[in-house]
């Protein structure tokens, strides 16, 4: 394993104050006055009945979406009406996400697809192709590196998606039903990735109807 696998990570506190959302203007309000803090070196998981918000509560969280009241804040500092370009940086720079159904480029091969990422938050490219190819070696599907996305499996583009996901080491690492499309196995494996990054520092927020996993988190916070 490479140096900067093992380098600990510092994470990020999250927290949201008296947060609202709705998707339009006055329409239905999904969350309501939410209060979180959420802590770096822990693994928190979302559980809560489908359409309960946990998938909105992480785009909210991982600033894709803006807050329709209330605030976040990212170690103490309010984050939530900063300008898209600056949201854009950060998330880059700080947090990855493994979204649900893997969101894959499917133009671009797999490699290309967990490189992107890492390029983006202005990792050199040689250092980025190489820890693409590490993180590819470690979740079993570099022989798929040159492949493109629907070249591979569901369960195999959840893990192209994890390494996508993990290639800037960042400090958050946000998943919406990262295990969704895995067997037992497959699963374990990835839930131990997100634990393991946790485990150096990270803050870890994972959205998941899996009862099993959801119990070996640090946190579980349920979304109503
Ligand atoms: N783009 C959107 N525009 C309008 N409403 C939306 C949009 N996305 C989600 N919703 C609605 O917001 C609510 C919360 O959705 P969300 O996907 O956050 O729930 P969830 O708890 O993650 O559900 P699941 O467990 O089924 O993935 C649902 O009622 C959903 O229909």
């Amino acid at each position: 394993m490479s140096v900067a696998a093992t380098r600990s990570l510092a994470g990020v506190a999250l927290g949201t104050h008296d947060l609202s959302f709705a998707y339009r203007r006055g329409g239905e309000r999904i969350l309501t006055s939410l209060n979180l803090e959420l802590q770096p070196g822990q693994v928190t998981t979302l559980t809560g009945a489908s359409g309960a918000g946990k998938s909105t509560l992480l785009y909210l969280l991982s600033l894709l979406l803006p807050a329709t009241a209330g605030s976040i804040t990212w170690d103490g500092r309010a984050v939530e009406n900063l300008p898209d370009g600056e949201r854009a940086r950060m998330r880059a720079a700080y947090s990855g996400f493994v979204f649900q159904d893997a969101m894959l480029d499917p133009s671009r091969t797999v490699l290309d697809n967990v490189c992107e990422s890492a390029l983006f938050a202005g990792i050199d490219a040689v250092v980025a192709r190489s820890r693409a190819l590490e993180l590819l070696e470690r979740f079993g599907i570099a022989h798929r590196a040159a492949h493109r996305p629907g070249e591979v499996s569901g369960g195999q583009a959840q893990r192209v998606a994890l390494c996508r996901a993990l290639v800037t080491e960042p400090e958050i690492v946000f998943g919406d039903e990262p295990t969704g499309n895995l067997d037992a196995d497959s699963a374990r494996i990835v839930w131990d990735a997100l634990a393991d990054h946790a485990a150096r520092g990270a803050t870890v927020v994972i959205a998941t109807h899996d009862q099993t996993l959801a119990a070996l988190a640090h946190r579980i916070v349920v979304v109503a």
